[in-house]
């Protein structure tokens, strides 16, 4: 049997992470990252908290005849952690050593110590100075048991990556770019669906969009005023009509305007042949003697207040490129360049599934049970990454329910959260091991999230879909009313269930059951996999300056929750796995690399892919208006897809950050730690 990885489901390393949101909501965080003279001492914390070894007994001085009685293993732990950085250091170079965690970087946890500190009574233990300490150590290879706590041993805790060769988890940036690559083919299979204008906001253009007319498609007047022939004064007509009105928007050609003369025009009318200025109509004076006259502050000069021809494009013109949003601007633009319907990507049907005994769909948290707060945002978050919900299901926690559920779920992606992890009822890993599933992503170094997963799965069977097909047709056949989704219509789009050929595989993201590491799960590898399969540009890097340090994991990466004011990233309290509190008034997830960040330190933020959902509900109003124009695909000969052409879509952070910096923004500091 393989050892397991010490990282993989300790339960010290879930108390590291609730202690780094207690640590960042207790106390100001000191300057970080780094903290690299402490680098050993948070290492050593871990290690010895994991039931490793930290460092060769020579070189840590350890002795290894001391006893090993109780607290001992632990206090080391802390007496390391309060060793004097210069020693620390000397250690380090007389050892040679990188760090245990060996991908650099690494940096303190104050939020160790907090946690050995809950372990041990807050208290750190007499007579523990930093050379006590060494020869009280026990031996490193053999730590005596915490009498409250033991540290993990291999064989005490089964996980299903056991038995399987030494498995790491994937860094957050490679599980992001995996993801992002995951679904290259399926998106290059999906055909493109017409949609009306109506019912395109928000969808992603597959094709180039391309002027269809010349715009403007005629000489136009950009003024209220007179058309003009040549230089004035001019003659004005003697017809009564055409002195009062003139020549008005959404008329044919008017006659042609001899030299000499002019005629009263509206802005956006045609202008006549032999035209050669307009004159805005306070810039002249029509003194009643039918002549015109241009004031002397305003000579006229040629072609002015005339918008000539296709000034804005031609015919043909590329106006945006494949993979711009559809957003109300483009709906404008396309109509303008005579638009009906628009080729856009087809969106990947996704269906939720919420594993988990303990939920609850209503009503207040009872006997041990509670509210299943992911069900109800979940999907909203997936339509906001441009994917169709098929729906959003609550599956008990057995095992052949799940397995079942997810062999025969006809989404091209099926998200589900919880069990994840390794306790008896989490099946997610068991279900991809039994559907013989490709494990693309297997935990990440992430907190919080980390066992997040993606996996390939096999198409749907033949078996399997000619089952759930005769079984859809029988349940609509007995319930024409009843929609397919059980949670009630979570998209009111027609299904746009292609052929297997265009399907040649199906994935599943794991999401894990903690909320906010449902967050970051979507977000690390839900976010990529559906850019991709609906052909949405990557976000812009949208790095922001940190308002204040925030502590990092020694080895993993984390997503905090953070909001903008005045432009900088300000760490959100609240932020632990298993809460909300803190993203439901977040701008982003800032990304805090391995070891923490300082104060003024630029990281990456996530988006919160909540500004899409505005153009989702207003597309849903729309889509309610039209149902029964059916989606079409493009006839043959009309403008196929082209890849490869994405424009990055504006960031909306800089605005977000202007918002906030009013001051009528949600403090962070708000509420009780
Ligand atoms: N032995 C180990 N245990 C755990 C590990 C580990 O690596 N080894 N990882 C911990 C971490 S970190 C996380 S995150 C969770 C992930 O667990 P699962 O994905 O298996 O999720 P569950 O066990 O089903 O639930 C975890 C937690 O979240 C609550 N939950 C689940 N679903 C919902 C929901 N829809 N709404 C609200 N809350 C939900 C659930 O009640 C649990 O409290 O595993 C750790 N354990
Ligand atoms: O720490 Mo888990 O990764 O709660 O998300």
């Amino acid at each position: 049997m393989t050892p397991r990885n010490p990282r993989d489901g300790d339960p010290l390393d879930r108390e590291v992470d609730e202690a780094l949101a207690l640590a960042n909501e207790a106390e100001p965080a000191p300057e970080g990252p780094g903290y690299s003279d402490e680098e050993d001492w948070a290492d050593a914390a871990l290690n010895l908290a994991n039931g490793r070894p930290d460092r060769p007994a020579p070189e840590r001085g350890r002795d290894n005849s001391a006893d090993s009685t109780g607290t001992d293993w632990a206090e080391t732990a802390l007496d390391l952690a309060h060793e004097r950085p210069g020693k620390r250091r000397e250690s380090r170079e007389e050892t040679g050593e990188d760090g245990a965690g060996g991908e650099g970087g690494e940096g303190i946890l104050d939020a160790d110590v907090y946690v050995w500190r809950q372990f041990l009574g807050n208290s750190t233990s007499e007579g523990t100075g930093s050379k006590n300490t060494r020869s009280r150590a026990p031996a490193p290879q053999t730590p005596a048991p915490h009498p409250k706590r033991t540290p993990a041993a291999p064989t005490s805790h089964p996980h299903p990556l056991m038995d399987e060769p030494h498995h790491s988890p994937t860094s957050w940036p490679d599980a992001r770019a995996i993801a992002a690559r995951a679904a290259v083919k399926e998106a290059a299979h999906a055909a493109p669906v017409m949609r009306p204008l109506s019912e395109a906001l928000g969808q992603v253009l597959a094709a180039p969009l391309a002027a269809l007319t010349d715009l403007p498609p005629f000489d136009t007047s950009a003024m209220d005023g007179w058309a003009l022939a040549g230089p004035g004064p001019w003659r004005l007509p003697t017809d009564e009509k055409d002195q009062d009105h003139g020549i008005l928007a959404g008329h044919g050609e008017a006659a042609a305007l001899p030299d000499g003369h002019a005629v009263r025009i509206a802005t956006g009318a045609r202008v006549p042949p032999g035209a050669t200025a307009v004159l805005r109509s306070e810039y002249g004076t029509a003194a009643g003697d039918g002549w015109l006259h241009a004031s002397a502050a305003h000579p006229v000069v040629l072609g002015q207040d005339i918008r000539t021809r296709g000034q804005e494009c031609r015919s043909g013109d590329q106006l945006l490129p494949a993979g711009t949003l559809v957003t109300p601007a483009v709906l404008g633009l396309a109509a303008a360049a005579g638009y009906d319907e628009l080729p856009t990507v087809r969106r990947p049907r996704v269906e939720v599934l919420v594993l988990g005994d303990e939920l609850l769909t209503e009503g207040l948290p009872h006997d041990g049970r509670i509210r299943d707060a992911l069900g109800p945002m979940v999907g909203p978050w997936l339509r906001a990454l441009g994917a169709e919900v098929t729906g959003t299901r609550r599956l008990a926690d057995e095992a052949d329910a799940v397995c079942a559920a997810v062999a025969e779920s006809s989404a091209d992606v099926v998200v589900t959260t919880g069990g994840t992890a390794a306790g008896p009822v989490d099946h997610v890993h068991p279900t991809l091991r039994r559907l013989g599933a490709e494990l693309l992503v297997d935990g990440v170094a992430v907190r919080p999230g980390h066992p997040m997963l993606l996996a390939r799965l096999a198409p749907e069977s033949r078996e399997s879909r000619e089952g759930r097909e005769s079984r859809e047709n029988r349940e609509s056949r007995e319930n024409p009313e009843s929609p397919q989704n059980p949670e009630g219509p979570d998209n009111p789009e027609k299904s746009e269930t292609p052929g297997p050929q265009t399907r040649p595989a199906r994935h599943l993201v794991g999401l894990p059951g903690n909320p906010l590491a449902a967050v970051s799960g979507l977000l690390t590898l839900a976010e990529p996999l559906l850019r991709t399969l609906t052909g949405r540009p990557a976000p812009a890097p949208g790095p922001a300056p940190l308002a204040e340090a925030v502590q990092g994991h020694p080895r993993d990466t984390r997503l905090v929750p953070v909001t903008f004011r005045q432009d900088a990233a300000v760490p959100l309290r609240f932020n632990g796995p298993a809460m909300l509190r803190g993203i439901a008034v977040a701008d982003g997830l800032a990304v805090i690399p391995p070891g923490g960040a300082k104060r003024g330190t630029e990281v990456e933020v996530l988006d919160l892919p909540w500004s899409a959902i505005a153009t989702e509900q207003l597309s849903y109003a729309d889509q309610t208006r039209h149902a029964d124009q059916a989606h079409r695909t493009p006839q043959a000969g009309h403008r196929t897809p082209q890849a490869g052409h994405r424009t990055s879509q504006a960031s909306h952070r800089k605005d977000r950050a202007a918002g906030h910096g009013d001051g009528e923004d949600i403090s962070p500091e708000e509420g009780p730690a």
